[in-house]
């Protein structure tokens, strides 16, 4: 078991029982010319943020914890994306930007493209697990609840992009499903403005579960590393 200083209180778990959360690390999040960007999204921070992951994967996988990757995004046609008879069409800013700029038809959060690919700095490893994921809840259409229910998982602890969209969606599912949500703030990211960033951590920390750091984390699960490497 482990001790994780978190606000608004610290979070015993054990890393063996608990999976470290990469949401959509992909070009069309993180990287200039990908959807958030050519929605009008400010992305020109992300780079720090890739940085921390990567931090905080390591540690993770060191410390025996499971690993998944979310990519959102749909199939080349978009089917799997709902037409008009679904609120996504018309709330999914990545469809509204392609229905402005039909150019951009096909390229945007497809399956198979730059733009859904995960970025380049984030490679997953073998025992990783990466899942595609239709909407921004990465437990709606997914097997993501019987695969953490079948490994005894019951501690989830979140990285990636968006904070306030799939991050929060997710932990706020997870919460619902009794899974123990914690966010790591420095290895995330807002879409939009950075008061949707502390509205989203508010949120979380108030209501819906917990938030802590990488370094933080990294520290509560290093005695660990080097009782193993001795
Ligand atoms: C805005 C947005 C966020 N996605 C996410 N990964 O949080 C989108 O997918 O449109």
């Amino acid at each position: 078991m482990i001790t994780l200083n978190a606000r608004p209180d610290s979070l015993r778990f054990d890393p063996a029982q608990s999976a470290l959360i990469v949401v959509d690390m992909q070009n069309a999040y993180a990287t200039k010319g990908g959807y958030l960007d050519l929605a009008g999204f400010d992305v020109s921070a992300t780079a720090p943020v890739i940085e921390k992951i990567k931090t905080a994967v390591a540690a993770a996988r060191d410390a025996g914890m499971l690993i998944i990757w979310f990519q959102n995004g749909w199939d080349e046609q978009y089917v799997e994306a709902g037409g008009p008879g679904s609120p996504n069409w018309y709330k999914s800013n990545a469809l509204k930007t392609m229905r402005k700029h039909p150019e951009l038809q096909g390229k945007l959060l497809a399956k198979g493209g730059w733009d859904y690919q995960l970025v380049d700095e984030l490679v997953p490893q073998e025992g990783d697990i990466v899942l595609p994921k239709p909407r921004y809840s990465g437990f709606f259409n997914t097997p993501l609840d019987s695969i953490l229910r079948s490994r005894g998982i019951r501690h989830l602890v979140f990285t990636g992009i968006a904070t306030n969209v799939c991050v929060e969606s997710t932990l706020r599912d997870g919460f619902f499903l009794e899974y123990f949500g914690v966010v790591l703030e420095d290895a995330t990211h807002q879409a939009g403005p950075a008061f949707a960033q502390q509205a989203a951590l508010f949120n979380i920390e108030t209501f819906f579960g917990w938030v802590s750091d990488v370094g933080t984390f990294c520290s509560a699960l290093s005695p660990r590393s080097l009782v193993k490497i001795a």
